[in-house]
Order: structure tokens, then sequence, then C-alpha cells
């Protein structure tokens, strides 16, 4: 039995068999533009066919015009018919790997080898070979790519290793600050004992407002920062209350060894508070003579949009209050000349996220985690009595903790302060959004309702008033969770501990640089990068939202929030209620979009897909899901049309629900594949996954030349762990890992410190990236981490022994001591973690041990985190805009030929990689990123963006770096 496999862009198809001495009989079908072939097995046996080598005979015959043409057209280009290598095709050998059924399933599951042919077809003469089984499922799969030329092409990716070999000597990257304790501890010394001579600075943090996870970190990072570059370090105790109380009591010197894992710890160590007094100008001034009192030249608020408020005017104040405390006497006038210029900064904590001009705040990422876990808890009960639960949770003035829940566990409304409706208004979208939800079968109702919530003549809308409607309208048995302080509460997601930690770098940094000129600087994170944004500015701004708020200005608030805010907000909109209303594009712009998800599971995946799907019904489009990645699709036909009911769920689930492998399309059968999408006259694709998914991308894309069905918009969406995919800094999937990570290592360090002389190491995931290993090492305080970009050299390893031992010598048994060192897998083939910790441990002479400790694929983490549920959800939205808003650019090249030129730039810009770069998220076409920024040897990216956050976190532990010269 065969299976017909119809002509895709001329090719010529012919059908022969192969087949093994013993049972096994398979149908081969080869496919060449310009041959016709007949493979016959030799030495083939189904029971031992697997991982052995297979002869397999080509005899060439058949369809003598194709094959005279062929014959022509390859001596028009060589010239020389006698010495063409296609005819080495007769009698070459094949690796036939895994050749009966359920081996091939294994296989093309990616859990096995996968069928080669070690022929070499070009891109002038593609050829395809399938292996169908006797029931006529095709099984098996051919590489093509040079059927001429003898020289072979790289081989393929190895399926599930990478083989190739990574550098164990160390390169040194980046002039990194070499401090150890030490030398830090002799600095601070001297620098206290000779008090404020006028070259040094003393820097002053304090928290202030609601407490947020992340705020130790981010005072770590600052007296640590400060410290290492030669500053004094202080801290304001609680808040703003301790400023204007002042003295030694309140106002501390602290030392490096002070904050020494501060970065686990949840709530503010150094308290905070709410203070009436700072609100008057004699609670200010009395903060500005405590300040001069301790000698501190800057201070740095760690606060919210109160608090940063205060230091605004604060600062706007500081040269009145000043000439007021010299007229006073309460200052000398060296003092008044010396503390003339306020040198303040602020950081952005808070749970809120209310603070303009930065996407985010500390400690909100934290307490959404909380949010989301609850609600992911309140979902099985109330899925069990099919119940209705309105959940309030925390936001005074603001919506984005409602509205992010409300993305990351698809719940099915939302009250926010930011867009507020008439009673009646709301009433009606909820009744509406949830009737309809229960009739197409959903057994729960999850209403999300920020503690601001009002209706647009400012009245509260209270829980209760949700209940109230849900339970007398509707009729759902209705219950009400209010979260309370649970949302503030615990240790720091990954994400705040890294922001905390390079903002509170960043702050020392601009209150160094800054100048009586530089404008007050709010360190800022736009998108992944840290920015520096006017104080004075972000305040303003962010009273602008609420000024209009009151005024009953929504349309002007809106305009004025931050562009993601309201994006984010179209986007729950759109996702929310998919499929109620009439689509928004009329029947002629709808289009059919296909998903696929290609590589290892990565957090945020399915709710990439569940929100593609959902938005593309908004819209208008039909969305299908090709199941069980390239192989399935080529083998099962798997492509299924996605319905709304089947999907829910999928939003906070981890893994992948439509299933996922490494294999490519080259790997699956390029022309099948090719087949499928011209059967399902697919016109848009949306591939999430990691380095293969990149593969696939560039294949298609290349292979738009024969099968005109590729010749649609895709886009990838990068999805893994490793964060290796080039054209985006971050790539979903990253974030839960590294929570997976950090949470596992928090629970390691915490037995190593209560051991006390004991060292862990720990073995990372993450291929030849060290992304997940350096910043796991910066949410953990890990005091080394090696990684594959600069290996592990002796002379470091040496050196960190070193600094090891001299470290738990000095450390008398401290708590809070846990020390870890984190192992990329690739850093170093020899030293396995194992070897490692018996190397550290021989070496340390009995000061401490080091055992390994292996998280393995608990890596990938659980459930998916709320940034990689939020942020699929946004950039699957991107990426079906970008396949509506591309069919022109392509669309006559589907039908023509001659209209189709793979050079052409707006056509090859249509298949592109979606990614985060800096402060941008863009779309960059996979040829570029293929041919120019990507080392595909070692599949990464050419520059490794976070190259610094090297320097950063060794600088923060006080490790050593080797300068190793290669
Ligand atoms: N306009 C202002 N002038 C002077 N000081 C202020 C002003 N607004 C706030 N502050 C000071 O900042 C403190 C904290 O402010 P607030 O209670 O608004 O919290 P926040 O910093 O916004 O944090 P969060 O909202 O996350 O709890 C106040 O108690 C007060 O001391
Ligand atoms: O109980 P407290 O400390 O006044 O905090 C409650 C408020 O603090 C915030 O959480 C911000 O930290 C607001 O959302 C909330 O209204
Ligand atoms: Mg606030």
């Amino acid at each position: 039995m065969t299976v017909d496999i119809p002509l895709v862009n001329g090719t010529t198809q012919c059908t022969v068999t192969a087949y093994s001495e013993k049972s096994y009989q398979a149908t081969v079908k080869f496919y060449s533009q310009f041959l016709s072939l007949e493979l016959e097995t030799k030495d083939a046996n189904s029971t031992t066919l697997r991982n052995s080598t297979v002869s397999l005979k080509v005899v060439l015959e058949g369809n003598a015009e194709k094959h005279a043409e062929s014959e022509a057209r390859f001596q028009e280009l060589t010239g020389d018919l006698e010495s063409a290598d296609w005819r080495s095709l007769a009698n070459s050998s094949l690796v036939f790997k895994a050749a009966n059924v359920v081996q091939c399933k294994e296989a093309l599951e990616g859990q096995g080898p996968g069928v080669q042919v070690q022929a070499y077809p070009t891109d002038l003469f593609p050829m395809e070979l399938y292996v169908v089984d006797p029931v006529g499922n095709v099984v098996g799969v051919t590489r093509t790519k040079n059927a001429v030329s003898t020289m072979p092409t790289a081989p393929p990716a190895s399926k599930g290793t990478f083989t190739s070999s990574v550098p164990s000597s160390a390169q040194s990257t980046s002039a990194l600050s070499e401090i150890d304790e030490k030398s830090i501890s002799a600095e601070v010394s001297e620098v206290t004992a000779s008090a404020s001579g006028p070259g040094e600075k003393a820097i002053a943090v304090m928290t202030s407002g609601g407490d947020a996870p992340g705020m130790n970190a981010n005072v770590r990072a600052i007296v640590r920062t400060a410290i290492a570059k030669g500053c004094r370090a202080y801290v304001v105790m609680e808040g703003y209350e301790g400023l204007v109380r002042g003295g030694p009591e309140y106002i501390k010197q602290f030392s490096w060894e002070d904050v020494r894992g501060w970065s686990s710890e949840g709530g503010t160590n150094i308290g905070t508070a709410r203070c009436k007094e700072f609100r008057e100008r004699a609670g200010r001034l009395l903060g500005a003579l405590h300040l001069i009192e301790a000698g501190v030249d800057a201070l740095i608020v760690c606060g919210g949009d109160g608090s940063l408020t205060g230091a605004d005017l604060f600062r706007s104040e500081w040269p009145s209050l000043l000439q007021e405390l010299k007229e006073t006497s309460k200052i000398t006038s060296e003092q008044y000349t010396r503390y003339k210029h306020l040198n303040i900064c602020g950081t952005v904590g808070s749970i809120d996220n209310d603070m303009s001009t930065t996407d985010a705040t500390i400690g909100a990422y934290s307490s959404l985690d909380r949010i989301c876990r609850a609600i992911d808890y309140i979902e099985a009960t109330a899925n069990s009595h099919s119940r209705a639960f309105v959940v309030e949770v925390m936001g005074r003035n603001c919506g984005w903790l409602a509205l992010m829940a409300g993305i990351a566990t698809s719940a099915d409304y939302i009250l926010i302060p930011e867009k507020p409706a008439s009673s009646r208004e709301w009433e009606e979208q909820m009744c509406d959004i949830v009737t309809k939800h229960r009739s197409r079968g959903k057994r729960t109702t999850i209403v999300i309702v920020a503690e601001g919530a009002i209706a647009n003549d400012l009245t509260p809308i209270s829980p209760n008033d949700v209940h109230k409607v849900l339970s007398q309208r509707l009729k759902l048995d209705t219950r009400v969770t209010t979260l309370g302080h649970v949302q503030r509460g615990g240790t720091a997601v990954a994400f705040d501990r890294i922001l905390a930690t390079l903002q509170g770098v960043e702050a020392v940094n601009a209150v160094l640089e800054s100048n009586p000129d530089t404008p007050s600087p709010l360190i800022a994170i736009n998108e992944n990068k840290i920015t520096r944004k006017s104080l004075v500015e972000s305040v303003r701004q962010t009273k602008s939202v609420a000024d209009a708020i009151q005024a009953q200005d929504f349309k002007k608030a809106m305009e004025l929030r931050d562009t993601e805010f309201v994006e984010h907000l179209n986007n729950f909109m759109a996702v929310n209620s998919a499929d109620h209303n009439p689509p928004n594009l009329p029947q002629d712009q709808r289009l059919k979009i296909a998903i696929v998800n290609v590589g290892a599971p990565a957090g945020g995946t399915n709710s990439a897909v569940y929100a593609m799907a959902t938005y593309c019904m908004s819209q208008g489009h039909r969305p299908y899901a090709i199941y069980n990645g390239w192989s399935g699709l080529a083998r099962h036909e798997s492509v299924r049309s996605l319905d709304w009911k089947s999907m829910l769920g999928w939003q906070s689930r981890g893994g992948s629900e439509i299933g996922t492998n490494r294999c490519t399309p080259d790997e699956a059968d390029i022309g099948l594949v090719a087949y499928y999408f011209q059967k399902y006259k697919f016109d848009g694709l949306i591939i999430v996954g990691g380095f293969e998914a990149f593969v696939s991308l560039h294949q298609l894309e290349r292979a738009r030349d024969n099968y005109p069905a590729f010749r649609i918009p895709m886009v990838l969406i990068p999805a893994t762990l490793s964060n290796n995919v080039p054209g985006t800094e971050y790539s979903l999937g990253t974030d839960t890992a590294l929570n997976a990570l950090m949470d596992y290592c928090d629970v390691i360090k915490q037995s190593a410190a209560s051991t006390r002389g004991r060292a862990f190491v720990v073995d990372v995931q993450g291929g030849n990236s060290g992304f997940l290993a350096t910043n796991a090492s910066l949410a953990v305080g890990a005091h080394v981490s090696y990684v594959p970009e600069e290996g592990i050299s002796l002379e470091q390893l040496s050196q960190d022994i070193e600094t090891l031992a001299e470290s738990f010598q000095t450390a008398q048994g401290r708590r809070r001591f846990g020390k870890l060192i984190l192992k990329s897998k690739n850093a170093s083939k020899v030293f396995t973690p194992e070897v490692l910790a018996d190397v550290i441990t021989a070496e340390a002479n009995g000061v401490f041990n080091a055992k390994s400790a292996i998280p393995g694929h608990v890596q990938q983490g659980g459930l998916p985190s709320p940034i990689d549920r939020t942020r699929a959800t946004r950039l699957a939205v991107k990426a079906v805009d970008f396949i509506e808003s591309r069919q022109e650019d392509i669309y006559k090249a589907r039908a023509d030929d001659d209209e189709f030129d793979p050079d052409d730039k707006e056509i090859s810009s249509t298949a592109a990689v979606l990614g985060i770069r800096g402060s941008d998220v863009v779309f960059t076409s996979i040829r570029q990123l293929y041919d120019f920024e990507t080392e595909i040897g070692k599949r990464m990216p050419k520059v490794i963006h976070w190259e610094s956050t090297r320097a950063i976190a060794d600088s923060l532990v006080g490790r050593k770096k080797v300068d190793v010269k290669n």
C-alpha cells in the first residue's frame, strides 16, 4: 500500500519499494525534481535495523523523459555528465535506522534516531524519501540536501544531544572588578577611619511605603556596590520615619557582611513605614538635618509612587531646607557647602506597579505570583462545585495586578480603576461574558476585583457588589476571597531579585555619575533593559494619571498610562471574549493560521497557544494546532482546528498540550509538511520553541522556493529555558526555569548554611548557554557560576577554591553561610558536578566540603510563571497581528512563481523571529538572524546579551576572576 503524495511545486514523483530480506516491507516514495529512482533494501531486518546501517541500492529507471531532462540540466550545469556525482547515488549507502514501525514512531517523536540518507541532494535537485509502513502510514523521512555534489553538507543536529565540543579553557570575557571580602573589609575600615574625606561618598538606602519582595535584594546590591566602589554604605531604618528620627539608631553604616543572604529573604529587613511627618515640611527639614549629620551624600529610595513623590518633593525643597538649617545654625557653612545638592535616586519598589515610565516595579511580579497561585488553587475548588469566585487583589489606585492576574489565569472578568464603566454597563458586560462562558460548558467563573476598582462616577466597586450581581442575577453559587497581605508576603521571584539587584547596581552608578546639573534619576526597566529616567518626570506622569481619573477623564487616563498596560488590557478583552461577539475582521480578511510547538517543553508554551487561538477567534481567523510537532504532521496529519472549550485551563498549565519534540521539517519530511500546508491552505504559521524551532523556521523559509505552501507569513515565538534563540533576549520558559532552579537552590543553600562547612555544586541545564546559570547565580547569590561561554580553567577553579576556603575560615559559623557553585552542564565535560565536588573537597583541606546536587528536568518547571504566561499572551497576539499585516507582502508570490523572489527583502522578512531586544519588541527576519547573527555549530547567538550580568554577579559575591589569556 502506498500513500499518494500530490505534486508540490512541479516535483516529479515516483513510487518505489524498499524491502528487507526478512519480514519487514516498506514502501519508499522518492521525490526529485528531475529524477525518478528505485530503492531497494539489502540486509534489512525489522528487528535488527535499529541503529544499524543498511545499504539501499539505488537504481535509476522509469520516467525517461524526466531522466533525460535531468541529465540535460545537469550537463548544462556541470558540462561533464560522466563524472557526475549524482550517479554515485546508485549503490550509495543510506543510514536507515529504526526501520520498524514502533521504532520509527519513537524516532519521529524525538525519542530515537531518525531515518537519514547519507546522500546530499542540492537545492537544485532536491529529493525527499518517504518510508511508508505496511499499512500506509508514512513513518520514515530523509534528509534532502545535495544529490549532486560529493561535498556533504553539515550533518543534521542529532536529536536530543548536541555534540559540538565546548572549550574548557577559560576565556576572560570582560574586565571584571576584582573584589574579595578581605580587600573590601580593608577598604571599608580605611574609609571609616578617614571618616568623610572629600573624595569618598556615603551612599544611603532606604525602603519606604508597603514592603515589596525584592527590596532586600535591592538593599544588598546597593550596599555591596557602594562598598565595592570605595564608598561608605548606610541604611536608613524604617523608611522616612528613620530620616525624621535620625541618629545612629536609624541611619546606620552597613558592612558587606550585613547583607549576606538577603536576596533570598522576603519583606524588607531595614524596615519600612508610612510616615505622616514626612508629608510636612517640618518633617522633611528634620530628615535633611539628620542626613547631613550622618554625613550622607546620596540617598537611594526604594519605594512606590508615594515614596518617590516624597523623594521628589524633598529634592525640590532641598535648597530651601538647607538655607533654613544654615540660618538656624543647625548646620555649619562647611556642611552647607558640601551638601548643597541633594543627590537622590529612586528604585521603584512596590507590588502595585503603578509608577509611570517603568514597565515593572520591584515586587510586582512576586505579588502576581502569589495571586496566580491562589487563583490556580481556587480554580480547582470552583470547578468541583461549579462555583463563581470573586477575588479581591491589592492595588489601591491601580489595576495592574488585577489585569495581569486576569490574563495569567484566564479569568472571566476584571474590574480595575483605570477603565471604569457605569454600574449598568459593567454589570451587563460581566453577565454577558459569564453567561456565554457558562453556556459553552465552563464550570468555573472567576472575577478579579482590584482593591481600588471604581465605577465611572468614582464610587467604589466592592467584591460584595460583584457577588450580588453574580448570585442574584445569574443565580451562581458565589464566594468572595480577599487575598490580603498574602500578596506581599514570601520571598521574591527570580525576576524581582534580578531586577532589584541590577537596579541597585545601576542606582549606585547613577548617583556616582551625577553632578549638580544632572536631573535626579529613577531607575526603570523597559522591556528587558534597565534604564534611567527623570524622577521629576516620572512622578509628574504618574500623578497626571491619578488626576485624570479623579477628573473622570478616563480616556486621557488611559492615554497617559504606559502603552504596555493598554496593550495588555486590549489583549485581555480580546482573548477573554473570543467567539462571543461578531469577529473584528470582514470575511475576506479572515485567515487560517497554524501553530506548532518544537523543542523541549518550556513554561508559557500553552499560554501562547491559548492566546493565539482565542485571539484568532476574536478576529475571525481559524486557528489550527499541529500536534506533536513536524513529525506528528508528517506521520499522522496531526492537524486539528482549535476550539474554545477544549482549551479551558491551558493558560495555567505547564508542558505542551499540543505536544512537542525536537524534529525539524527536514527531518520529518519537508515535502510532506508542504503538502499538508497546501492541503489545509494555511495563511500563516506560528512556531513556539527553542533552537530547533529556529532551525525549522530557517528550513521552511529556504524551502519557499520549491514549496509555495510556505510562502506565507511565519513567526517564531522563542520558548526555551536555554534562552539561546538568536533575535531575542528573552525566551518563554526562561522565567519559569529560573524560578524552579532558584527555589531548588534556596533549599540547597539552606541545607548548606545549616551544616556550616558545606558548599553545593549544582548542575544547571541550558545547553551551550550560560544564561540560566548566570541569572540564577544573581538571584541566589551563588559564590561561583561556571558557564560554557567561559569553561572551567584550572587557574580559576583553584582561585575559587582558595576564596571559598578563606571565607569559610572567616565565617566562624555565621548563619546564612551556605555556599553554592552553579555549573552549567556544558561548562566542562570533564568536571562533572561529582568530580568538581570531589576536587573542591580534596583541595579544601578539611576547611569545608562540597557535594553535588542535580535538579535535572525539574528546571523545566511545573506551572508556568505569570511572567511567562502574560508574555506568551502578548507575543502570541503580536504574532497573529504580524501574520495579518504581512499577507499583502507575500500574497502574490503564493500563486505565481514569477512574483517570488526569495531574496526580496519584503518577502524574506515575512519569516521572522519575534523577540525582545533591549527596550523593544521586534521582528527580525530569519535570514538575517541565521546568516549573520548565529553560531550554528554552537546553537547560540553570536552576541551574548547578558554578558555584563556575569561581572555583576561575580562582584556582588566578591569573586576574584583570574585573567586567563587564551
Ligand atoms: N506627597 C508626598 N509628600 C511627602 N511625602 C510623601 C508624599 N507621598 C508619600 N510620601 C511619603 O512616602 C510614604 C509612603 O507612601 P505611600 O504610602 O503612598 O506608599 P508607596 O511608596 O506608594 O508604596 P505602596 O503604594 O507600594 O505601598 C508616605 O508614608 C510618606 O511618608
Ligand atoms: O496594609 P497596608 O500596609 O496599608 O497596605 C495596603 C496597601 O499597600 C499596597 O499593597 C501597596 O503596597 C496597596 O495595594 C494596598 O492598598
Ligand atoms: Mg503607592
